[in-house]
């Protein structure tokens, strides 16, 4: 999916949403579990309750993973159900030596079809650039992490005085553009949104940490949005298990409305 698709999405929809698929087998309501495949059910449940509410959606890999072929066999499944005019992300945390990156793409990009990946740049250039080089795909970056552990590393000062998620920015700036790089930044700093969009003033964001995690959206979408949007707000466990029971679609649905409503009015006001 191209920039100017996605934002037209976002625009049409008045959402910069993203659910994520984060479907933990031992917390799938009871009923789904003596289906065939329940992460498959739960998923499909989950899509046809908020796909006009959401642009993007994102399966985190562990939660297929951990359950082995079957878990891989979910994830197909729940790709090709998910309607064509939303943005796919794998969640993966991927990168490694060139030869490698490059099956990863692979794997992400020409064999499932994702239209996106999350890579970690610790290992730089070439584990980087396998990915960007598949033509309408998309690199998501980690830069600054919204997990407490963000702060082990990613504040650390370089020789300039740049934080290290700065520089892991700029730099990446010189592999991709703003039609293929986007960066993660976590919810849970949304003091750092105004400076991060003068390092990446064009790039689009993805943003964990609405929701379970205790992001503010309305902080992180007065600072961090730009001219296109460039903002994909992911919320997985404060939507998908916002309730338990046979209900569940209707309560991920409410908790997706709500997220909904509070961008359109945020978009408002640009
Ligand atoms: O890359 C990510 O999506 C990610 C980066 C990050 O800094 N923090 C973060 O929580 N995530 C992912 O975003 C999702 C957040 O889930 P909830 O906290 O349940 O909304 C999980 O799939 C995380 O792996």
């Amino acid at each position: 999916m191209t920039r100017a698709e996605l934002s037209a999405q976002i625009l049409q929809k008045q959402s910069y949403l993203c659910v994520g698929l984060d479907a933990d087998i031992d917390r799938l309501p009871r009923h789904l579990l003596d289906k065939e495949d329940p992460v498959f059910e739960f998923n499909k449940a989950i899509i046809d309750a908020t796909k006009d509410l959401c642009v993007a959606y994102k399966p985190n890999l562990a939660f297929y993973e951990a359950l082995g072929s079957k878990g891989w066999e979910s994830l197909r499944k729940t790709l090709e159900y998910i309607p064509d005019e939303h943005f796919t992300i794998a969640d993966a945390k991927r990168g490694d030596i060139g030869n490698t990156s490059r099956l990863y793409a692979q794997a992400f990009f020409g064999e499932m079809g994702f239209d996106a990946v999350t890579v970690a740049p610790y290992m730089g250039v070439d584990s980087v650039k396998p990915f960007l080089e598949f033509e309408g795909k998309w690199v998501i970056l980690l830069a600054l992490t919204s997990n407490k552990g963000s702060q082990d590393f990613q504040f650390d000062q370089q020789e300039n005085g740049q934080p290290l998620y700065e520089k892991v920015m700029r730099k990446a700036q010189e592999w991709g553009t703003p039609g293929n790089l986007m960066y993660v930044v976590g919810a849970t700093h949304p003091e750092k949104f105004k400076e991060i969009r003068e390092i990446a003033p064009d790039h689009f964001l993805l943003v964990p940490g609405v929701g379970a995690q205790g992001g503010d959206l309305e902080a992180l979408t007065r600072h961090g949005a730009n001219a296109d949007v460039g903002l994909l707000v992911n919320s997985s466990r404060g939507i998908i298990f916002a309730g338990e029971g046979e209900d569940f679609a209707e309560k991920a649905r409410s908790a997706a409305q709500a997220l909904q409503t509070s961008m359109a009015a945020l978009l408002q006001n640009l």
